[in-house]
C-alpha cells in the first residue's frame, strides 16, 4: 500500500496583511518551498495524490463551538479594520478574508487524509496543510491556528470508524494545548507533546504544560508532555524521549490509528524552536512510530518557519513513509542534563498509569516544578536580543541530509534447495563457483568439519554482505543449517574485510561469537531465557528474559528500551539478526524487531535462521520488505522480573552507552 500527499495551493493564498512580529513568520512559503522541494526530489511523485476537500461545519463542530462558527464565518466579508478588530480578540494569530476557506481545506486535506487511510486505500500519508490546527481551542484561535486539524481528526475517527484507542504524537516545538484540552479526561486518546518550556517562561507559557499535567479523571495518564526547558536540544534528547517515553508507552497503549502533529519548528535552524536537531531525525522519528497500528500512520503539517530546514525535514519524512531505509544516526552522545531531567521528571509523574514505567525513578531532586519564574519578562531587554537572535539562527549551517536511494533490490534471500523464494524477493546464489581462496579461508576459520554445501552457502552469505555493503541490496534472509557457524562466518567478514561495525542481535537460547566484542568492532546482543555464562562487556550484552522472547511485553519493551538505544549509539554499518532455534519468539514480535531494527545500517540487516524455521519465511521477508508489522495488540505488564532485569542492565551500562540513561 502507498503513501498519500494531500495538499492543494489554494492553502497558500493568505498571509499577514499588517505588521505583526509575532505573525510574520507564517507565511505562504513554508507550503510553497515544502511542496516544491517533494516535487524537486521526486517524491511528489511517488505518493498518491489525494485531493483537499472542504470540511463540512459538522467536521468543525466535532471540536468547536457554534459561536466560534458563527464567528469566523464572518471574516471573508470583513474590511481590513474589522479583520484587524477581530483578530485582537486571539493571540498571536491573524486572521485573512481567504483563511476561512483555507482552514476549511487543511481540515478537509487531514481528514481526506484519514479516510484514506482508514479504509486502507493508503497505508500512510501526509497533509501538508496551513493554517496549523494544534494551539486552537474549542472557542478560541491561537498560534496561527484556526481549527484543530488533528483533534477534530481524532474525534472524527472515533465517531466514523469506531477506533478504540488513537495515538496523537505532536513533535512540533509548541505545546498544543488546543489538543490537551479537546482530549484531558478521554482514555481513547493518548496525547504526547514535547515543546519548548523554559521553566513556562516560552509561549504559551501555561502551567498546564507542565511534566506533571497527565490528564484528569479517565483520561489520568493519557497526557504525557515533555517540557524542553533549554534551548539547542539536540537528536540524541529527541531519540531519548522517544527510546525512554513515547514508544514504551505507545507500545503499551497499543493505538488502532497514529497521527502526528508534524510541526518542523522542532528542528534546527527554526526561530521560534531555537533547536540543534537535524531534519534527518525525522526520518527516524517517523520510522520509530510506522510499526504501530499496522502502520497506519497519518501526519498533518503544524508549524516550521525555518524554510530549508523545513523543506528538509518534510522530505526526510515522506521518505520514510515511503518506506525508504533511513540515513545513519550519525555521532550520537547521550541527552544533556536539562533533557534528563525532564526525561526523569515525565517517567516519574506517569510510573503510576503504564507498567512500562512502574520502575521509573522518583522525581530528581532539583524538583524542576520550583525553578518556575514568575512570568515579568523584560519584553524591552528580550526585544533587542530578539534581533540579535534571528540573525543568528537564520545563520545556522548544518549538513545537508545524505540522498536516500533505496537499492535496486530491497531484499535478497539465501535458501536451501526446495524452498521457494517469497514474491518480491531476489534468490540470491553465486553466480560463479565460490572463489577457492575464500573457501579455503572458510575451511581454516569455520567449516572444518562441514561439508562443501556449507561452503558453498557461507560464500553466498559473504557475496550477499559485499552487495549490501555496495548499496547494490538493502537487506537480506538467510535459511542456514548452523546458524551460529554462519553467524560468526559473517560477523568476522563484515568486520575484517569491509572493517565495518556489526550489530549482532540473537534471540533465542544459541551459541553467541565472543570474537569481535573487545576491539568493539562488533557489539552483540544477546536475548534469551537463560542466565548466559558468557561475561557482559561493554560489546557483549546478554539480556535474560525470564519468559525469553515469547513474553511480547517483555521483550518489546527490553527492544525498545535497551536495544534501540544501543543500536542508535553504536550506529553499526551491518546489523545481524539471528533467531536460533527455541526462541519462542511469535512472529509479530519478530517481524516489530526486524522493522525496527531497520532504523539502523541504512536498512542493510541480515536475518539468519536455521534452515527448518519454514513458517518465518514470509512474516521475516514481509517486514524486510518495509512493510508494516503487526500490531502486538494490547501488553499486559511485562513480569516484573524482567522490567527489573533491563532497569539493572541500563543502570549497569549507562557508563558506557549514555543513551541508555533516564536519570541524571
Ligand atoms: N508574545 C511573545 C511572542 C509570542 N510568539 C508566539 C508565536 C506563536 C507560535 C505559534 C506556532 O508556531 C504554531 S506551530
Ligand atoms: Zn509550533
Amino acid at each position: 500500500m502507498g503513501t498519500a500527499l494531500i495538499y492543494d495551493e489554494e492553502m497558500t493564498r493568505y498571509k499577514l496583511l499588517w505588521v505583526d512580529p509575532a505573525c510574520k513568520i507564517e507565511v505562504p512559503e513554508r507550503l510553497v518551498v515544502s511542496y516544491g522541494a517533494l516535487v524537486e526530489n521526486g517524491l511528489a511523485d511517488r505518493c498518491v495524490s489525494i485531493p483537499v476537500r472542504e470540511a463540512t461545519d459538522a467536521d468543525i463542530l466535532l471540536v468547536h463551538s457554534e459561536e466560534y462558527l458563527e464567528a469566523v464565518k464572518k471574516t471573508p466579508y470583513m474590511t481590513l479594520e474589522e479583520l484587524k478588530e477581530f483578530t485582537l480578540q486571539y493571540g498571536d494569530v491573524y486572521f485573512h478574508p481567504n483563511i476561512y476557506h483555507c482552514a476549511k481545506l487543511a481540515l478537509g486535506a487531514t481528514l481526506q487524509l484519514v479516510d484514506n487511510v482508514m479504509t486502507g486505500k493508503v497505508r500512510n500519508g501526509l497533509a501538508l496543510v496551513r493554517p496549523p490546527g494544534h494551539h486552537s481551542m474549542r472557542s478560541a484561535a491561537s498560534g496561527f491556528c484556526i481549527f484543530n486539524n488533528v483533534a477534530i481528526a481524532a474525534q472524527y475517527v472515533k465517531q466514523k470508524y469506531g477506533v478504540k484507542r488513537v495515538l496523537i504524537v505532536d513533535w512540533d516545538i509548541h505545546h498544543g494545548q488546543g489538543v490537551q484540552y479537546s482530549f484531558e479526561d478521554d482514555p481513547s486518546v493518548l496525547y504526547f507533546s514535547w515543546h519548548r518550556y523554559e521553566h513556562q517562561k516560552f509561549w504559551p507559557n501555561l502551567r498546564e504544560s507542565d511534566f506533571d499535567v497527565v490528564g484528569k479523571e479517565k483520561g489520568a495518564g493519557s497526557t504525557i508532555n515533555v517540557p524542553w526547558n533549554k534551548v539547542k536540544m539536540q537528536n540524541s534528547d529527541y531519540l531519548s524521549i522517544f527510546f525512554h517515553v513515547l514508544l514504551p508507552v505507545a507500545y503499551e497503549f497499543s493505538p488502532d490509528l497514529v497521527l502526528v502533529c508534524a510541526g518542523f519548528d522542532s528542528a534546527i535552524g527554526d526561530p521560534e524552536g531555537e533547536m540543534c536537531a537535524t531534519p534527518d531525525i525525522f526520518a527516524h522519528l517517523t520510522h520509530l512510530l510506522m510499526n504501530l497500528a499496522g502502520g497506519k500512520l497519518c501526519a498533518v503539517l503544524e508549524g516550521g518557519y525555518n524554510l530549508k530546514s523545513l523543506a528538509q525535514s518534510v522530505c526526510q519524512t515522506v521518505h520514510s513513509l515511503l518506506g525508504d531505509p533511513a540515513p545513519r544516526p550519525a555521532n550520537l552522545e547521550g541527552p544533556c542534563n536539562s533533557a534528563l531531567e525532564s526525561l526523569q521528571c515525565v517517567r516519574s509523574a506517569h510510573r503510576k498509569y503504564w507498567s512500562c514505567l512502574k520502575h521509573a525513578a522518583d522525581l530528581p531532586t532539583s524538583d524542576i516544578s520550583t525553578k518556575r519564574i514568575k512570568l515579568a519578562e523584560d519584553e524591552e531587554e528580550e526585544k533587542l536580543d530578539e534581533v540579535e537572535k534571528e540573525k543568528l539562527i537564520a545563520a545556522m549551517v548544518w549538513p545537508q541530509p545524505v540522498k536516500r536511494v533505496t537499492p535496486p533490490t530491497r531484499t535478497a534471500v539465501v535458501l536451501p534447495d526446495g524452498v521457494a523464494c517469497p514474491d518480491r524477493c531476489k534468490h540470491f546464489s553465486l553466480s560463479e563457483d565460490p572463489d577457492p581462496l575464500v573457501v579455503q579461508k572458510l575451511r581454516e576459520n569455520f567449516i572444518k568439519d562441514a561439508d562443501d554445501k556449507d561452503a558453498v552457502t557461507l560464500s553466498s552469505l559473504i557475496a550477499l554482505v559485499d552487495k549490501m555493503e555496495k548499496n547494490e541490496i538493502c537487506s537480506g534472509l538467510a535459511l542456514v543449517r548452523d546458524v551460529s557457524m554462519a553467524m560468526r562466518c559473517v560477523a568476522q567478514h563484515a568486520t575484517t574485510a569491509l572493517s565495518n561495525r556489526v550489530l549482532v542481535v540473537c534471540v533465542g537460547d544459541g551459541i553467541v561469537p565472543h570474537r569481535g566484542t573487545d576491539d568493539g568492532k562488533t557489539l552483540v546482543v544477546h536475548f534469551s531465557s537463560k542466565e548466559s555464562e558468557e561475561q557482559e562487556c561493554k560489546y557483549l550484552i546478554p539480556v535474560c528474559l525470564k519468559k525469553g522472547c515469547s513474553d511480547a511485553s517483555g521483550f518489546i519493551q527490553a527492544v525498545l528500551g535497551l536495544l534501540l538505544p544501543l543500536g542508535y549509539e553504536y550506529d553499526p554499518s551491518l546489523v545481524l539478526l539471528v533467531q536460533t532455534p527455541g526462541s519462542g519468539i511469535c512472529d509479530s514480535v519478530w517481524q516489530q524487531l526486524t522493522g525496527l531494527l531497520q532504523g539502523l545500517a541504512q536498512g542493510h540487516i541480515l536475518v539468519l535462521m536455521q534452515e527448518d524455521e519454514r513458517t518465518c519465511i514470509d512474516p521475516t521477508c514481509s517486514s524486510l520488505l518495509g512493510d508494516a508489522a503487526p500490531s502486538l495488540g494490547q501488553l499486559h505488564a511485562a513480569p516484573p522480573e524482567d522490567v527489573e532485569a533491563v532497569e539493572n542492565l541500563r543502570q549497569r551500562l549507562k557508563a558506557d552507552w549514555k543513551l541508555l540513561q533516564t536519570t541524571e
